[in-house]
């Protein structure tokens, strides 16, 4: 927070200049002020410099106040810092202040102007460059007779969206109609390719475009020196007058800053981590945390956006609405889809949090089954797929976030698992097939191969696509024959492919690992990428944990490892009923109940198991003869074991925080949450050697003293025991190797913020792809 003390202001007829030590600044005024007596603060949510202005007598301004922390977060409150009488008390002092900042005013005045000349000329040069490019793509751009319509219609603006609520989108006689009053974006128009603003990002780099040339461009500029805005058109749609009117907003502290090579003021945010590469990311996901959550998807839903914003971009979340959520508002758009031949009606809500958008679709096909988000009949949950792609596709032309559409310029799609694999194959053959959304690209990650999507050929109708289209769908199984498969047809239109650790993207190509699909995922190596994922580092961290503050429970860090660990394990013993006992190792469990986790290699190990001064609990749901055996575990052994049945997050949290061992006896494990969470606890895995459980948990080496916890090379009861015998040990007689685990393991980077620098990388080789 900045605090500007003894300010003094010129009150010009749009704007407020400020003046104060050594900071200048030039502030809109805002509407709102001028009323008597006015003592409330506001804010203008589009202004880069987000200020606030204090009026108690009609246009006699009090204060000024800055919002110095943070200044990109739209709407963000902040408290008044600073006050001064308008006049000044500073008198004529003032007066010089304020005429040597009108000077330099005029200063930055000759600079902008030369600034725009140098926009100018770099404009002639795209568009010499576009024109290149157009001319010889000229048959990959001509539309047919159908596109051509669909351009001619409706060529609105892609802000404000539509929300008549009347249209409908879907194939007629295997021509796609997109929805009435598409929002076509700007410069799509007419009968020839659409007329974009080719941002200067968008050249690719080996077009021998000097990118970085000793002129500045407005949009090296803008990144170089601006924050991103949250609420900014995306630079496609917008007109080159905006855009020159935002440069004159930069605040003129920027400007002299620039002109005398000033110390830069403390108002200036840091240019974005992504640079020049900044990007609109909208992530489409069957579900999310805090909202819906079944498994480790949800997390990565609600983790890796933020990091993506973090490092600059605009950042889009798109998730069924489940439930009554508490902070998304609806948006007031409305839109009709065909799903299986009827008109469904979706609405959007949308809640802005941590800097990403995340945007809610509504429909009574996704309401009320939070618990059961992958439930019902085969045919019903695609139907809700189908639902969910074709109206997340349309979101960056339809539903405003911050006023303002993100557009389908610079955009990437990151679609997940099966469920929303059918999204870049909407994109491809709904409007990259009809030279729309040609800037948009797709990148398909893999979190479990295992579920895909599949049916019999016949469940192509449902899906609304042309008829040659179903080649990518079909797939031929040894078992069944020929069948539908909407994992196979994502994973061969997507830009690229992502899958959750370095080894799992191994495994997938293997026959075992690939579940079927090795084949294709072999011919498409050139484009798959394993990114480990991380972890949120607020929600699952020891110290901010909002499930350890009660109960007994309580936060705690490397330093306070030892007390703190220990009171979270006593508490975690009285809640589970179990002895409470400093002594004795904690064993913990937390995961679906599928062949997948490997709980029937712990059922097999559970008599030499319970021969142990030991207690085991575990968390989970899923199968119900596993869920039995959870109960039969409790029931035989209720003095050392607890079967929890159940999905409960804070359960999760505290059995994080209370076990000394976490056990992942995963078949096969993609990536695995479970063991990141864990370690950053001071909890020690011990795991199957397997995908990314490989990847992250390096074998503790007793000589070398280094290492992260055990793991066992085979998915087998005995080498299980082995593993966890050898933990054991050391739990009990090496006292000091223990404690040199936990904290390697607490110490580790498990951030979001690399896999976000990976994920980007993978989003501008899509970008840079034709
Ligand atoms: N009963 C219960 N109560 C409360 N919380 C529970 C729970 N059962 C599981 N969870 C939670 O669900 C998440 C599970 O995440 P995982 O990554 O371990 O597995 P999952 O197989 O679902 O995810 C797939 O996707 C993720 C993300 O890419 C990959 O890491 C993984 O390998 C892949 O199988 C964790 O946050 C865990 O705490």
């Amino acid at each position: 927070m900045t605090s500007i003390g003894s300010p003094s202001f010129i009150v010009m007829e749009n704007s407020v200049l400020f003046h104060s030590g050594n900071s200048h600044i030039r502030l809109p005024r805002f509407h709102s002020y001028g009323s008597r007596g006015r003592s409330s603060l506001d804010c203008s949510p589009n202004f880069s410099k987000c200020g606030f202005l204090k009026v108690a007598d009609g246009e006699n301004f009090l204060g000024l106040f800055l919002d110095g922390e943070k200044m990109i977060n739209r709407g963000k409150c902040v408290r008044a810092i600073g006050k001064n009488d308008a006049k000044g008390d500073d008198g004529d002092e003032s007066e010089d202040r304020i005429q040597a900042t009108i000077n330099k005013s005029k200063k930055v005045l000759a600079l902008q102007k030369e600034l725009l000349q140098q926009i100018a000329e770099r404009k002639e040069l795209v568009s010499s460059i576009r024109n290149s490019i157009t001319s010889s793509e000229d048959d990959l751009l001509s539309y047919n007779e159908t596109s051509k319509s669909i351009l001619n219609r409706d060529l609105a603006s892609t802000s404000g969206g539509d929300s008549d609520g009347e249209s409908t989108s879907g194939f007629t006689s295997g021509k796609y109609v997109p929805s009435t009053g598409v929002n076509i974006p700007v410069g799509v128009e007419g009968e020839k390719e659409p007329e974009r603003n080719l941002p200067l990002e968008q050249v690719p780099s080996n077009m021998n475009f000097q990118k970085k040339s000793k002129t500045t461009s407005l949009e090296e500029f803008r990144s170089e020196r601006v924050p991103s805005f949250h609420s900014k058109a995306p630079e496609t749609s917008r007109p080159e007058e905006e855009k020159l009117e935002e440069l004159a907003e930069v605040s003129l502290e920027d400007f002299t800053h620039e002109a005398n090579g000033a110390p830069v003021g403390e108002h200036i945010e840091s240019p974005p981590l992504a640079g020049v590469n900044v990007m609109n990311i909208i992530l489409v996901s069957a579900e999310c945390t805090p909202w819906s959550k079944t498994g480790g998807l949800g997390d990565v839903a609600g983790a890796l956006p933020k990091a993506l914003a973090r490092r600059g971009h605009r950042v889009m979340v798109v998730a069924p609405l489940y439930g009554n959520y508490a902070e998304p508002q609806h948006t007031g758009v409305r839109k009709r889809y065909k799903v299986d031949g009827q008109d469904m009606e979706v609405s959007y809500l949308q809640a802005y949090i941590d800097g990403v958008d995340f945007v809610f679709i509504e429909s009574p096909l996704f309401r009320n089954i939070e618990n059961n988000i992958y439930g019902g009949q085969r045919v019903d949950i695609l139907k809700r797929m189908v639902l969910f792609c074709k109206a997340a596709v349309e979101v960056p032309w339809y539903v405003p976030c911050g006023g303002v559409c993100y557009g389908d310029g610079n955009l990437a799609f990151i679609a997940n698992d099966w469920h929303t694999a059918l999204l870049p194959v909407y994109l491809k053959a709904y409007y990259r097939d009809n030279g729309l959304m040609s800037y948009t690209r797709s990148v398909l990650v893999i979190h479990n191969i295992a579920h895909q999507g599949r049916g019999p050929v016949d469940d192509f109708s449902y899906v609304d696509l042309p008829g040659h289209y179903i080649d990518l769908f079909k797939l031929y199984d040894p078992l069944g024959g020929d069948h539908f498969n909407i994992f196979a047809a994502g994973l061969k239109t997507a830009d690229r492919i992502v899958t959750v650790s370095h080894g799992y993207a191994w495994e997938l190509k293997t026959q075992e690992g690939g579940w079927g699909l090795h084949g294709i995922i072999n011919e498409n190596d050139w484009k798959l990428k394993g990114i480990v994922n991380g972890i949120d580092t607020k929600e699952w961290n020891p110290k901010l944990d909002v499930h350890l503050t009660s109960d007994g429970y309580t936060n705690y860090s490397l330093e306070t490892l030892d007390t703190g660990k220990s009171k979270c394990k006593a508490a975690l013993q009285q809640e589970l009923g179990l002895p409470i006992r400093e002594d004795v190792p904690l064993i913990g469990f937390i995961g679906r109940l599928d062949h997948q986790k490997g709980v029937d290699l712990i059922a097999e190990a559970m008599p030499w198991m319970v021969g142990q001064d030991i207690q085991l609990v575990m968390l989970g749901t899923g199968r119900p003869d596993l869920e039995n055996m959870l109960r039969q575990f409790e029931s035989q052994h209720h003095d050392k074991v607890r079967g929890w049945v159940g999905f409960s997050v804070k359960v999760a949290h505290r059995i994080t925080a209370g076990a000394d061992i976490l056990l992942m006896p995963s078949r096969f494990e993609p990536c695995g949450l479970n063991q990141l969470y864990a370690m950053n606890y001071g909890t020690i895995p011990v795991v199957h050697a397997v995908g990314g459980l490989r990847d992250t948990v390096q074998p503790f080496d007793p000589f070398a003293e280094s290492g992260f916890g055990w793991t066992f090379e085979r998915a087998e009861a005995d080498r299980l025991i082995h593993a966890l015998g050898n933990c054991l040990l050391t739990y009990r007689e090496y006292k000091e190797s223990w404690k040199g685990i936990q904290k390697r393991g607490m110490m580790r980077d498990l951030s979001w913020d690399n896999a976000a620098q990976n994920y980007e990388e993978v989003l501008l080789a899509a970008k840079y792809q034709w």
